[in-house]
């Protein structure tokens, strides 16, 4: 199976790797930035093809084995580019020799990239895209009643960079706010992998603590600890041959990420309590809604263990920056809540040009929410005053909020399943109808008890439970 991308660079000068890789993306292509020839070799033998292949020869230099010469010997059709430093000849004169089109030097330059980018076949056809009419819509069905959409122009380069690289066997880090749909893409490679066939799974790394995570990732055999009455396969063993995706990755403590570490080398572990290694073949793919880099610097973050995870990187945009998308999101939503809950709903205009003007920082799970909460009450009106309500409040800057919420916190604040919608729906239920009789009974709570049909104890509890005070303020506009 052969994927051409546009560029596959290698350098161990992670500047280089972020200058390229933001270049080439901002410009529609899609790039492979690797830190090692030998890295770069695995992945010709894959088949990846590269239109152009920069070798960083400086920074190598400092690293030379395996020889950079492995790499250009596995070069065939590409256009070869050699990077070198400022006082280095020495590569000019081989590239020269080996008929190799261009060498830079550094300091590499933005244009320089630019201007390498121009070079690949498909940049003079590249036309970004400025709005949906300009962009075409793919929507795929997945399993778990979950589907992917994509209208807008950076989700349909995604939708095509996971078509192009799903696949080729390589790890990729999903990058993107929480809520933009990291696990469905996770999905789409999945289902377009030869591992189709076989398992899927998803394990979140935040949810669980280290020595519960452990247990869950390698397994156990009998006796491993108490209560390990019969033996157990962990997630790894039980994904053979298949995917498994580490989904918020970035908060795994770092004994997990040791070893991880190890599992990812060689695909071995052992289950706790176990002394043999168990063997795997699994393709890992793993998320995060964290800034990788700044955890790497805090040392918070393996620097290795994050280099075996994102041979490609894939960011998913957050809603608010392909808002043309919101209209479709909320057609696809109503059609298939509608038919699961038995009740038809059709979004009127105002409401779905609401939707737009809102900024969703819990992104496509906040709006699949609110489409389930509405279709629950199949009030209109209510739904759009809450929006109203929310883009009153909201905060100037368009930057998502959700981004910064200690994670823990944002599980509790976004509801995550139809189960959670419905409690949430009816607790805002019972606030309103509350609300509405104390006040018509200018909070006498005897009689707005009487008038609700509920005891007087039942309301006084109700009261307590949802902090209601006669100073209150409806957050039901
Ligand atoms: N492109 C999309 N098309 C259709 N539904 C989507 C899309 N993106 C996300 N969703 C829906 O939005 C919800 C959240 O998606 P998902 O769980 O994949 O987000 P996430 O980025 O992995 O979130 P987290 O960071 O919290 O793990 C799911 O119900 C998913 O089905």
């Amino acid at each position: 199976m052969h994927q051409t991308i546009h560029i596959l660079a290698v350098s161990d000068n992670v500047d280089i790797r972020n200058l390229i890789q933001s270049t080439f993306e901002a410009r529609g292509q899609l790039a492979i930035c690797v830190p090692s020839s030998q890295e770069a070799i695995h992945l010709l033998n894959r088949g990846i093809q590269a239109e152009i292949i920069l070798f960083d020869a400086n920074a190598n230099k400092l690293a030379p084995a395996p020889s950079p010469l492995g790499l250009f010997e596995k070069i065939t059709d590409e256009k070869l580019c050699v990077l070198s430093g400022p006082s280095d000849t020495s590569w000019e004169h081989y590239a020269a020799k080996c008929g190799i089109a261009t060498t830079l030097t550094l300091p590499l330059r933005r244009q320089d990239i630019e201007n390498l980018s121009e070079k690949t076949k498909e940049y003079a056809s590249f036309q970004p895209s400025t709005g949906a009419s300009q962009t075409s819509c793919h929507l795929e069905e997945l399993d778990n009643n979950r589907f992917f959409l994509a209208a807008s122009s950076p989700m349909m380069k995604l939708y095509r960079d996971v078509r192009a690289l799903a696949p080729v066997d390589i790890p990729v880090l999903i990058l993107g706010e929480s809520g933009v749909g990291k696990e469905v893409v996770a999905m789409l490679l999945h289902k377009y992998h030869a591992r189709a066939e076989k398992t899927f799974l998803n394990v979140n790394c935040a949810a669980l603590p280290t020595e519960l995570l452990e247990s869950e990732l390698f397994g156990y055999e009998a006796g491993a600890f108490t209560g390990a009455t019969k033996a157990k396969p962990g997630k790894f063993e039980l994904a053979n041959k298949g995917t498994l995706l580490l989904d918020e990755i970035g908060e795994m403590s770092s004994q997990m990420q040791a070893k991880l570490l190890h599992v990812l080398q060689d695909g071995s572990f052992c289950r706790l309590g176990a002394r043999t290694t168990t063997q795997v073949d699994v393709r890992t793919l793993a998320a995060t809604n964290i800034n990788m880099e700044e955890a790497i610097a805090q040392k918070r973050f393996r620097e290795d263990l994050y280099y075996r995870l994102n041979t490609l990187t894939l960011t998913v945009p957050p809603l608010r920056e392909r808002r043309e998308e919101i209209p479709l999101l909320i057609e696809q939503m109503t059609r298939r809540g509608s038919a699961e809950l038995g009740q038809p709903f059709a979004f009127s205009r105002r409401l779905i040009e609401t939707a737009q003007d809102y900024h969703w920082p819990g992104n496509v799970r906040e709006l699949r929410n609110f489409v389930t909460r509405t279709l629950i009450l199949q009030d209109e009106r209510s739904a759009y005053n809450d929006l109203h309500a929310k883009i009153r409040t909201e905060a100037p800057c368009t930057t998502a909020v959700a981004v910064e919420v200690p994670i823990q916190e944002k599980k509790a604040a976004i509801p995550v399943g139809m189960k959670d919608v419905i409690s949430d729906v009816k607790n805002q239920a019972e606030i309103r109808m509350l609300q509405d009789a104390l006040l018509a009974s200018g909070w006498n709570r005897r009689r707005a008890a009487i008038n609700l049909n509920i005891s007087y104890r039942s309301l006084l509890y109700k009261i307590q439970r949802h902090g209601l005070t006669a100073h209150h303020e409806s957050s039901v506009a």
